[in-house]
């Protein structure tokens, strides 16, 4: 099968647990939320989206013929010349309409951690050394469990609660950028103080600079 990734970029995870640690992202083109046309984002399940994931055309991006292809360009993305840490965070627009055994085995042969970012409507293949979901109000939630779960505060149809019982080893709040990204970052660290199983997860790549 082939991939439509929109972009490809070595970086640090900026968001929670693994914040910090150095990694290449892999942003596939494409989401079953939002069509990624702002003319759409008012009707769509998924409103607040932070990232373009329209089209092939970023840094690093483009179509790829198979999954040997992506993993080749994914291990050339690698900062490093130590491979032990290797690491590659899926993500997207959805990167579970694309993300198949296939890549995941490519990408383990070339020595890399996987981790993945999804909204959690689909199931996670076999193989994945981390899974973040952070799920969407209003979407069918169908990966109730990985290592964390990343809830973006707030949303009021799906509040903290009606989600902490799924099986996950950590929760984490991120503050809703946007216009009301103050409010929600003084929500998010009361709601923390008086919930003391939710940590904040801020947005730390934004807060200095880098992708
Ligand atoms: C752009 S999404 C891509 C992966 C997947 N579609 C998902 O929603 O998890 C990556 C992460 O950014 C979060 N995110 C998106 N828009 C945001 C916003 N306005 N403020 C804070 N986090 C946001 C998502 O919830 C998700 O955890
Ligand atoms: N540095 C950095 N960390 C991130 N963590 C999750 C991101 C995402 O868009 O999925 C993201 C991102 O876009 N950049
Ligand atoms: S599900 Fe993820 S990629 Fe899709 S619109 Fe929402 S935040 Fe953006
Ligand atoms: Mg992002």
């Amino acid at each position: 099968m082939s991939y439509a990734i929109k972009e490809m970029f070595a970086t640090l995870q900026g968001e929670g647990a693994q914040a910090g640690r150095a990694a290449v992202f892999c942003r596939f083109a494409g989401c079953n939320l939002w069509s990624g046309r702002e003319a759409d984002r008012a009707r769509a399940v998924c409103r607040f989206c932070d990232t373009d994931f329209v089209g092939t055309d970023g840094q690093g991006g483009g179509r790829f013929a198979d999954a040997a292809a992506l993993a080749d360009a994914i291990a050339a993305t690698w900062p490093a010349v130590d491979r032990t840490q290797a690491f590659v965070v899926f993500t997207g627009g959805e990167p579970l309409l694309q993300l198949d055994r296939a890549l995941i085995d490519a990408v383990h042969a070339r020595g890399f951690s996987i981790a993945i970012e999804t909204n959690g409507t689909l199931p996670v293949p076999p193989g994945v050394d981390w899974i973040c979901v952070s799920p969407k109000a209003g979407a069918d939630l169908v990966q109730r469990s990985g290592q964390e779960l990343k809830l973006v505060y707030p949303q009021p149809a799906l509040p903290p609660d009606s989600v902490a019982g799924l099986d996950f080893q950590q929760f984490w709040l991120q503050p809703m950028d946007g216009p009301a990204q103050g409010e929600n970052i003084r929500a998010a660290v009361a709601y923390c103080q008086a919930n003391p199983r939710w940590r904040l997860s801020l947005q730390t790549h934004k807060l200095i600079g880098i992708p």
